[in-house]
């Protein structure tokens, strides 16, 4: 099967400094994958350089199977920076137009139109578009082409709340469709909300890689219980000590949560009265900043 996106060994020096480093990153067919680090990490770079955009130091790409020529290109929708768009031309004619320009049927403008939630407001100015309708539109001319890889490089910046939400619901319809999508973001909570997979890069190098799950680390079971000594002695028990700790008056047992009605039992049986007893997750925040060092305090 051919990978969407395969980088070995990727790497961009300009001058003195490493963008992007010994990058090896797979984006699996189907997947929303999250491309994920602070400002400055070498997210955009390394995005441009699958495009072909910006010519790698070292290392290679393959896109869909093949380095990036044009044959793979013209099965690939990208929306880099801020998209071009005439003004004074509604968003349907600005689709109309790129259309052409790309190739693709004038029948997949009003297709796309729906797909980004644009159909009822097609027929207005570009230039009285809101910001965040504004990037839908961007995400639209991207999938004039019916891609076969969608790649996004932060696509929720600078839009406000609402825009945002509805920009990680289109993301996620998308994925839902089965489109595979490349996105970069700085922002956790959107990666979190709508990938499947996650990479974390930081100064250039992909320093981590997994589920949100996986990244989060083992489930923790957060039990309310009394008495507490009681609880925590039966636990050690059912689960061996290294599993059991006491915080602020509560056991925080390492255990996977679809274990919970079968401890409780347990616990119940020795005599412990459960309060309560829910799955901790382990922030995603304080992870990724364990992941990639205090110094790179700008990421939120
Ligand atoms: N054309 C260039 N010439 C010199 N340095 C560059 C060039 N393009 C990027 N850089 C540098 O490479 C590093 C990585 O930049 P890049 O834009 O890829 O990061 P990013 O993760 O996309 O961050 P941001 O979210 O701020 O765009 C930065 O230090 C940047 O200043």
């Amino acid at each position: 099967m051919n990978l969407p996106v395969q980088t070995e060994g990727l790497t961009k020096r300009y001058g003195d400094l490493t963008a992007v480093r010994d990058l090896d990153l797979t984006v699996r067919a189907g997947e929303v994958y999250g491309f994920l680090g602070p400002n400055g990490a070498g997210k955009t770079t390394t995005l441009r350089m699958l495009l072909g955009l910006v010519r790698p130091t070292a290392g290679t790409v393959r896109l869909l199977g093949r380095p990036p020529g044009a044959g793979q290109l013209a099965q690939v929708g990208a929306l880099i920076e801020g998209p071009a768009f005439y003004p004074y031309l509604s968003g349907r004619e600005n689709l109309r137009v790129l259309a052409r320009y790309a190739g693709a049927p004038a029948g997949r403008v009003p297709l796309v139109l729906d797909l980004v939630d644009l159909a009822d407001r097609a027929g207005d100015r570009y230039a009285g578009y809101s910001l965040g309708m504004k990037q839908r539109l961007g995400v639209a001319a991207a999938l004039l082409k019916d891609p076969r890889l969608l790649i996004l490089d932060e696509p929720t910046n600078g839009l406000d709340p609402a825009g945002t939400a509805d920009m990680r619901q289109l993301i996620r319809r998308l994925g839902a469709a089965g489109c595979t999508v490349l996105l970069s973001s700085h922002l956790l909570g959107e990666v979190e909300q709508v990938c499947d997979r996650v990479g974390v890069v930081s100064r250039g190098r992909l320093i981590a890689e997994g589920s949100v799950a996986d990244l989060r680390g083992t489930a923790v079971l957060r039990v309310l219980a009394e008495p507490l000594d009681g609880a925590a002695e039966r636990a050690r028990d059912l689960l061996g000590a290294d599993r059991v700790r006491v915080v602020d008056g509560a056991l925080e047992l390492t255990v996977e949560p679809d274990r919970a009605a079968w401890l409780n039992t347990e616990l119940v049986r020795a005599g412990v009265a459960v309060r309560e007893l829910r799955p901790h997750e382990r922030d995603l925040e304080q992870v990724f900043f364990e992941l990639i060092g205090k110094e790179t305090a700008d990421v939120r």
